[in-house]
């Protein structure tokens, strides 16, 4: 991500004005710091912010634009333009719903698609500004940081003297290794959201929820997508119903999908329009695609090189990026870990999750003492597809590979009478229980606000609920939640209704009538 990859318009300057001011000048060192956290996305903004207003000294070091990739690449800009695709979807649905709109009359407009996006991004960047922070008390330094010890880091030539600190440097899109890759102009999520225009053919490398997010949205919006993708079904990390129910979804909305497929080579024949050929895992034929733009979204990489790791005296992987213990600790006990730098959950909500254990366990934990660990933390996930695909907790398949007896519990939104009554039928609740007691292992939630449902089943986890208090749960009349409940109650129905307990409760009524 660079200041220079934003597409250069007056919102553009109006999020660059609060997240990277031109005319910043950085403050004077103090002496020494409690706490220097390098990166200011998610996880270096709560770390820093958090620990200033419990009165921590900080300083906080950002050599691009505040709010990292959720703010400026990532979850902000996606989700908007996720809404205007949504919005052009639910014309071309009218007429299911009673509603006759003439087609003729309505198109997208892609210029002002992405400028809406660049708008709402702008309008929400004063929450991560510069000046904010700097208004906490926080010490902003915008510049590139680097250890230069274990105590201390460096930034455009002033050292920063810390008693701890937090590596926040997120991570970037994984360098995409196919032939001819390296000639032609690749979007990654850095720069597709700076496009002005709607390409009319785009190629989209990867089926993990950046490509699946965007390849429906980019369908939705008008332009004729391919998705591209090497394992043989999308959503690797998710329950392989629920990414078979997106498949199904991405082909209804006009995605082409090329699953289990090797890229072998890229080029750009006339210097406008790109070309991919590619060839099926078990087919003998090669395919070419052409395209006026494509989509690299091929995983992510940790930022850990060339930012004096080796210098701290912290451990790395490039894969697994900074090494970190339980509590969030490097290999340097001075020095704590948050985010996608060291996590393999790289959403958002995880690094803020984890900032907050970084402020307890660096700065209120003394000699280790009172520390919290970071598997405690019960961490969601949902991918906003339509349907949403939400997970918490063990997948089906993971508690299978982890030996446990488990219980099934699936309601289906088909039953469902408010998604019945929205045309909305696709997916389910499955609830994962261990098959003795009570329980609850994780959820699987496939469908409409399925990242909402999840809420409620992630409450469940952290406390310790189980599937008789969710299923005794009341919700209002008519949601989706019931689905929850339903789910929870199958379990409680099949004990209620079984041959023993049934008799009972016949021979009491009887006994009971006279
Ligand atoms: C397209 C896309 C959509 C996404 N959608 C969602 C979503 O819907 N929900 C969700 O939960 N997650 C989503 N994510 C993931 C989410 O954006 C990340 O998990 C989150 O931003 C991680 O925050 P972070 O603070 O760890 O890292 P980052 O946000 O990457 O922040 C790290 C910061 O460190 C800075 N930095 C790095 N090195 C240095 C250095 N040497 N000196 C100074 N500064 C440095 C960087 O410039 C950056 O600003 C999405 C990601 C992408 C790419
Ligand atoms: N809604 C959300 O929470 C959300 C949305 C977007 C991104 N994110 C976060 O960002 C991360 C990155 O997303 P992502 O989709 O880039 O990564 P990913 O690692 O989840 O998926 C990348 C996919 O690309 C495939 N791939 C890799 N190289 C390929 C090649 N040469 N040809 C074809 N396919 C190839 C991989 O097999 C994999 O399926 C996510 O894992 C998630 O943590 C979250």
């Amino acid at each position: 991500m660079s200041v220079a990859v934003l597409a250069g318009d007056p919102y553009d300057e109006a999020l660059i004005a609060q997240v990277h001011p031109r005319d910043w000048v950085n403050p004077t060192p103090a002496p020494w710091y409690n706490l220097v956290v390098l990166g200011a996305g998610t996880a270096g903004l709560v770390a820093a912010g958090g620990a200033a207003q419990l009165g921590a000294r900080v300083a906080l070091v950002e050599e691009d634009l505040m709010g990292g990739d959720c703010l400026n690449v990532g979850c902000v800009p996606s989700k908007a333009l996720i809404h205007s695709a949504r919005a052009a979807w639910a014309l071309r649905e009218a007429e299911a719903a009673g509603i006759l709109v003439d087609r003729s009359a309505w198109r997208v407009e892609g210029r002002a698609v992405f400028e809406r996006l660049r708008r709402l991004r702008a309008s929400i960047a004063p929450h991560d500004s510069a000046r904010r922070f700097a208004d906490w008390g926080v010490d902003v330094f915008l510049g590139r940081g680097r250890f230069t010890g274990p105590d201390r880091l460096e930034v455009n030539g002033a050292t920063l003297r810390f008693r701890r600190a937090v590596l926040a440097t997120g991570a970037g899109p994984r360098p995409f290794e196919v032939p001819g890759a390296d000639r032609v102009e690749i979007l990654t999520n850095h720069t597709v959201f700076a496009l002005t225009e709607l390409p009319p053919r785009l190629v989209i490398v990867g089926g993990g929820p950046i490509g699946c997010e965007l390849a429906q949205a980019f369908a939705r919006l008008g332009s004729k997508v391919t998705l591209v993708g090497r394992g043989p079904r999308l959503l690797s990390r998710d329950d392989p119903e629920a990414a078979d129910l997106v498949a199904a979804a991405l082909r209804r909305d006009g995605v082409a999908l090329r699953l289990g497929s090797r890229i072998e080579r890229i080029e750009s024949p006339n210097g406008l329009t790109k070309r991919l050929t590619i060839r099926h895992e078990h087919g003998d034929q090669t395919e070419t695609i052409d395209a006026e733009a494509i989509l690299a979204a091929v995983g992510r990489a940790p930022r850990v090189e060339g930012i004096g790791l080796e210098a701290a005296g912290v451990a790395f992987d490039p894969v697994r990026g900074a090494i970190v213990d339980d509590y969030l600790r490097t290999t340097n006990r001075a020095i704590f870990a948050a985010g996608d730098v060291a996590s393999p959950d790289k959403f958002t909500h995880a690094a803020e999750a984890q900032a907050r254990l970084v402020i307890r366990n660096a700065l209120f934990a003394p000699w280790g003492l009172g520390m919290g660990r970071a598997s405690r933390l019960v961490i969601p996930h949902c991918t906003y597809t339509d349907p949403e695909v939400a997970q918490v907790g063990l997948t089906e398949g993971e508690a299978i590979a982890r030996g446990f007896k488990l219980r099934v519990l699936v309601h289906e939104f088909a039953e469902v009478d408010r998604s019945v009554v929205e045309d909305e039928t696709a997916g389910f609740v499955k609830l994962i229980a261990a098959a003795r007691g009570d329980r609850i292992l994780g959820a699987t939630i496939v469908g409409r606000h399925a990242g909402e449902l999840v809420g409620t089943v992630t409450l469940a986890l952290t406390k310790g609920l189980g599937l008789a208090t969710l299923s005794r749960l009341i919700v209002p009349y008519p949601t989706r939640s019931d689905a929850l409940r339903q789910a929870a109650g199958v379990a409680e129905q099949a004990f209620l209704f079984s041959p023993g307990v049934h008799r009972w409760t016949r021979r009491w009524l009887s006994w009971v009538r006279g």
